[in-house]
């Protein structure tokens, strides 16, 4: 039997940077993968749907600010966009089998195996790979690592066939536009996949939002800039809605909402969307073979900063049941890495994870927002600037968005955290997320030279703003800048010139 000291199993983002990490160590490692390397991070996932935002931004912008009255708009046929999307997973498929294929040649040592098939544990230190042709092989792992990742979640009595009623993972292999379409579910998906189909301006889109904000976990200055948006495109959103029903009827989707007054509304669409969350795919793993447990709620594998209840098997990634990111799982995986070959002991922190939604415009965050905060009962300073008070958002010409900044409600001021809307919005967060994470106070960026004009110039003059000393002052331009302290859920602004 082939030995190696690590396997992982499954090659998506947090799988890949495992067995990489491991590689660094010089350790033998078996990376196993049932379907294609990249998983969600570049399938039906997060590099094929920013490739369809990328280009579905570019088309609302010609049509928006370019094209003036009398011209005919701006279209793209459903099948550029396909080829767009194509194009994109092929340059980054082709770089991570390149990759592998070099790792496992002979003048690298074969320092890598690839193997693909299904992985599953037959014990704690053996596991078994079924082949596409059915043929079992088994191998001998000392340590292995569970990076399996995450499946769309369904709804009961739902028939999801992928091609009417889909998930993440059938959207993208649908033949045209649809001419309408109701997306369950206001979360990222929901509201990332809202503004791809409206700015295209083909289909007219339906959002199910059973809260009465959508995005509910952000702060509501946010999701009102992003609804405003959606609104205005055309998109419909059904507020404090219950989905009674969604089922399929003539080729065609028939949904059946009801509200906290007792309305009931019935409305007929082309497609439907479910984005109501992911869960663990762990199924077939037979974890119990080598005695890994579940969470006692069972939604969860039950690890400790990346290492599960039986010593030699990690868990990482969107198969952890924690933040199912791409940046994180890296994160996770290589954390897992060092804890098995480098000796690390300190655990993992999610503290300054960033973050970016992409819907219109982009939303980017890092740390605490002001909900977060009250939840935590933390006293707090807020600074916000509007985009139009930033130069180069007037040069772009788009100067709807705001930074806004929190920090700790005494004299060091340290950042809890940061929202930021509006155009280049992710360009600006790591300046503040390294502050975070090196526990810094506010001084050196606010006194740092920034080049110019840059959206980052907004966060210097909002950190400014905290100092008593920015460009603008919030006592004249009291709409556009806000500087307010929040103390045991009571929020007052703060005398600034
Ligand atoms: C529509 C969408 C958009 C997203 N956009 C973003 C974004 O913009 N930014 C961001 O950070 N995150 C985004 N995400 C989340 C991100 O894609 C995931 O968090 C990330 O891919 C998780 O990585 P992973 O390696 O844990 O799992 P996955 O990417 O799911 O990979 C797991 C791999 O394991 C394989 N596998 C499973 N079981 C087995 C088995 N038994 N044997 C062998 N192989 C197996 C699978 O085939 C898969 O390739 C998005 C997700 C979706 C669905
Ligand atoms: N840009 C990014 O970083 C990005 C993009 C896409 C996905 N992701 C990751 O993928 C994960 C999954 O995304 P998601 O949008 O599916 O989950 P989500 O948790 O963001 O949103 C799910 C939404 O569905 C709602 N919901 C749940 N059950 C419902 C029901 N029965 N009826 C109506 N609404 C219901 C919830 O209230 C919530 O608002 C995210 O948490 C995120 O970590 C990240």
């Amino acid at each position: 039997m082939e030995k190696y000291d690590l396997c992982v199993i499954g090659a998506g983002p947090a799988g890949y940077a495992a067995a990489m990490r491991a590689v660094d160590f010089g350790k033998t490692v078996c990376l196993i993968e049932k379907d294609k390397v990249g998983g969600a991070g570049l399938y039906n996932g997060a590099l094929a749907s920013k490739t369809m935002w990328e280009v579905s931004q570019r088309v609302y912008d010609v049509n928006e600010s370019i094209v003036s009255v009398g011209r005919r708009k701006f279209e793209l046929s459903w099948e550029e966009v396909q080829k767009t999307v194509s194009e994109a997973l092929f340059d980054r498929k082709f770089q991570y089998s390149c990759h592998i294929k070099l790792l496992e040649a002979e003048a690298m040592n074969k320092i890598l195996k690839y193997e693909r098939g299904l992985g599953r544990f037959k014990s704690k230190h053996v596991i078994q790979i079924e082949k596409e042709s059915g043929d079992v092989k088994e191998i001998y792992a000392e340590n292995t690592i569970i990076a399996t990742g995450s499946k769309p979640r369904k709804l009961p009595n739902c028939d999801v066939d992928e091609k009417i009623i889909m998930t993440s993972d059938g959207i993208h292999h649908i033949d045209d536009y649809p001419r309408s379409l109701v997306i369950v579910g206001a979360g990222v998906i929901g509201c990332e996949y809202a503004t791809i189909f409206s700015n295209f301006g083909k289909t007219k889109v339906h959002l199910i939002d059973r809260a009465d904000k959508i995005l509910p976990f952000e702060d509501d200055d946010i999701s009102d800039v992003v609804e405003k948006n959606l609104k205005e495109k055309g998109v419909v959103i059904h507020h404090n809605a219950q989905l009674e029903r969604l089922d399929k009827k003539d080729g065609e989707v028939e949904y059946e909402l009801s509200y906290p007054d007792g309305k009931r509304e019935v409305i007929r669409v082309e497609k439907a969307l479910l984005s109501i969350g992911r869960v663990l795919n762990v199924d077939g793993l037979n974890m119990e073979n080598a005695g890994v447990e579940m969470s006692k709620r069972g939604r969860h594998i039950g690890d400790t900063d990346t290492q599960t209840n039986v010593p030699n098997i990690y868990a990482v990634g969107d198969a952890s049941g924690r933040l199912a990111l791409v940046n994180v799982g890296e994160s996770e995986g290589r954390h897992a890495v060092e804890r098995l070959f480098g000796g690390r002991t300190s655990p993992l922190s999610y503290d300054n994870v960033s973050t970016i939604m992409f819907v219109q415009p982009e939303v980017a965050s890092v740390g605490l927002n002001e909900k977060q905060c009250a939840e935590q009962g933390l006293d707090i300073k807020v600074v916000k600037i509007d985009y139009s008070c930033i130069a180069r958002a007037i040069a772009m010409r788009k100067t709807q968005g705001f930074f806004k900044i929190i920090v700790t409600n005494d004299d060091d001021m340290k950042i809890l955290g940061m929202r930021a809307i509006g155009e280049h919005a992710s360009s600006a967060i790591q300046a503040v997320a390294l502050l975070i994470k090196m526990n810094k106070g506010i001084e050196e960026l606010a006194d740092m030279v920034h080049p110019h004009p840059s959206i980052i110039e907004g966060i210097q003059e909002c950190l400014r703003m905290l100092l008593n000393k920015s460009v603008f002052k919030s006592s004249v331009f009291k709409d556009k800048l806000k500087c307010y302290s929040c103390v045991k859920g009571v929020c007052t602004p703060l005398q600034r010139l």
